[in-house]
C-alpha cells in the first residue's frame, strides 16, 4: 500500500548534516527544512487561511487534547475533518495530547494502560490510552499524526527516564495497531529519552523497527540549555533513518532552528511567534523589536526594514505601536503576521544556503545581525 506520508531527500549540505527536502503529503508536497504554525484549537490565531497561503505557510498545527475537549472529535469528522472544518486545503498535523495532558490538566495519574487526569476546562475526569488518542487523530483526519507518548522531565532519573522509553514504544506499537487510515495519514514515532544517550538510542530503535514514515524527536525544548539541546541532538538524528523526515517539537526560536537544521532536522513547530506577537513583540533581522515601546511612537519604519512581508510593505512601527496600545485586534494580527512570515522566511533562506553548501556562513551573519553571541 501506498504510504500517506513520503519524504524525498534532495540534497545534504556539504558541511554539516543539513538537508534539502520535499515532504509528500495528500495534501500537498513542502520543501523542508520547514517551521510550522502552530493553530491548537483548529486555528492560528488571528490568522485566516489566505494570510497562511500568503506567507508560505505549509503544513499547520492542531492539538488532540484541545480538540478532543472541545469541540469533540466526532462534531469535526462531521465536518469532514479538519482541512474542511478549518477551511485549509494544505498539510495538518496533530499531536497526540499526551504532552497536553502533563503541561495542562489537574491531577494526572500515569499507568501502563495511559493517563488519568482532569479536564483543564471544566474538571471532567477523563483517561487518554494510545489507542483514545489515535482514534481521536483519525477522526480529525490530519495528514501527519503522533504516536502517543510520554515526554519526561528532561532532567528527571535515568530510571524513570528508562522506564518511560520503555512505555512509550509499547505505547507506540499499540498506536500502530489502533491506526485505522494509514493509507491517508501518516503516523510518526516520537523519540524520547531525554539527555541520556543509550535512553535514546533504546527509544530511536524500538522506533525504527516498526518502521514508521517519519519520526519526531521530543522531550526537549523542556527546561535544558541550548547546548544541552544541541548536545542531544548531535547523538539523536544520526540514529534515524535518512530517508525519513525528522520533526523537532516544539522548537521554534530561530537560533535553535538554525542549529537543528544544521543537525539533521527537517520540521519545526512552536507557539512562540504567535505567542510573543500577542505582546507586542517581534522578531526582526536585527534581533527582538519590542513594538508597543514608546521609542517607537514617530517610527514610521516597518518592523524590520529587510523584510518583504505584507505587514512590512504595508505598515509603520509607529501604527503598530499605536493598534497594541489601544488594545486594537488588528495590531496583533499585524504582528502575528510578520511573526510567522520571519520563521517560514528563514527556513526559505536556510534552504538557499544548503543548496548554496554555504550553511554555517549564513548562521555567523545571521547571528551576528540578529544579536545572538554563542556564550
Ligand atoms: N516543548 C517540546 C515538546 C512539545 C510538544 C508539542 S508539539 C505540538 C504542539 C501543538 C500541536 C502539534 C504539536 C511535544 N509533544 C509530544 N507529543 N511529545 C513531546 O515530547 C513534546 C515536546
Amino acid at each position: 500500500m501506498e504510504p500517506a506520508i513520503k519524504y524525498r531527500l534532495i540534497k545534504k549540505e556539504k558541511h554539516t548534516g543539513a538537508r534539502l527536502g520535499e515532504i509528500v503529503t495528500p495534501h500537498g508536497t513542502f520543501k523542508t527544512p520547514m517551521f510550522m504554525p502552530v493553530g491548537t484549537q483548529a486555528s492560528v490565531k488571528t490568522m485566516a487561511p489566505e494570510d497562511l497561503k500568503e506567507m508560505g505557510a505549509g503544513i499547520i498545527l492542531s492539538n488532540t487534547y484541545h480538540l478532543w475537549l472541545r469541540p469533540g472529535e466526532d462534531i469535526v469528522e462531521k465536518a469532514g475533518g479538519l482541512h474542511k472544518f478549518m477551511n485549509w486545503d494544505r498539510g495538518v498535523l496533530t499531536d497526540s495530547g499526551g504532552f497536553q495532558v502533563f503541561s495542562l490538566a489537574k491531577l494526572r495519574d500515569i499507568s501502563e494502560e495511559g493517563v488519568a487526569f482532569k479536564s483543564h476546562l471544566n474538571g471532567e475526569k477523563l483517561f487518554l490510552s494510545p489507542e483514545k488518542a489515535i482514534h481521536v487523530e483519525n477522526a480529525l483526519g490530519a495528514d501527519i499524526m503522533m504516536s502517543f507518548d510520554e515526554c519526561p522531565p528532561f532532567f528527571e532519573s535515568y530510571d524513570y527516564v528508562k522506564k518511560s522509553v520503555e512505555r512509550t514504544s509499547r505505547w507506540a506499537e499499540r498506536g500502530l495497531i489502533a491506526h485505522q487510515n494509514p493509507a491517508t495519514q501518516g503516523l510518526f514515532g516520537i523519540v524520547q529519552g531525554a539527555g541520556f544517550e543509550d535512553l535514546r538510542r533504546q527509544s530511536a530503535r524500538d522506533l525504527v523497527g516498526m518502521d514508521f514514515p517519519g519520526y519526531s524527536i521530543g522531550g526537549l525544548s523542556v527546561g535544558e540549555s541550548k547546548g544541552e539541546m544541541n548536545r542531544v541532538l548531535d547523538f539523536t538524528t544520526p540514529m534515524l533513518p535518512e530517508d525519513k523526515p525528522r520533526y523537532l517539537m516544539g522548537v521554534g526560536s530561530p537560533d535553535a532552528l538554525i542549529d537543528g537544521v544544521i543537525r539533521g532536522v527537517d520540521m519545526f513547530d512552536c507557539v512562540l511567534p504567535t505567542r510573543i506577537a500577542r505582546n507586542g513583540t517581534t522578531m526582526t533581522s536585527q534581533g527582538r523589536l519590542v513594538v508597543k515601546n514608546a521609542k517607537y511612537s514617530e517610527d514610521f519604519r516597518p518592523l524590520d526594514p529587510k523584510c518583504d512581508c505584507y505587514v512590512c510593505k504595508n505598515y509603520t512601527r509607529a501604527y503598530i505601536r499605536h493598534l497594541i496600545k489601544a488594545d486594537e485586534t488588528f495590531g496583533i494580527h499585524l504582528t502575528s503576521y510578520h511573526n510567522l512570515y520571519f520563521l517560514i522566511n528563514l527556513m526559505h533562506q536556510v534552504q538557499d544556503a544548503i543548496e548554496q553548501d554555504n550553511l554555517l556562513e549564513f548562521r555567523e551573519a545571521f547571528f551576528e545581525e540578529y544579536g545572538y553571541n554563542e556564550n
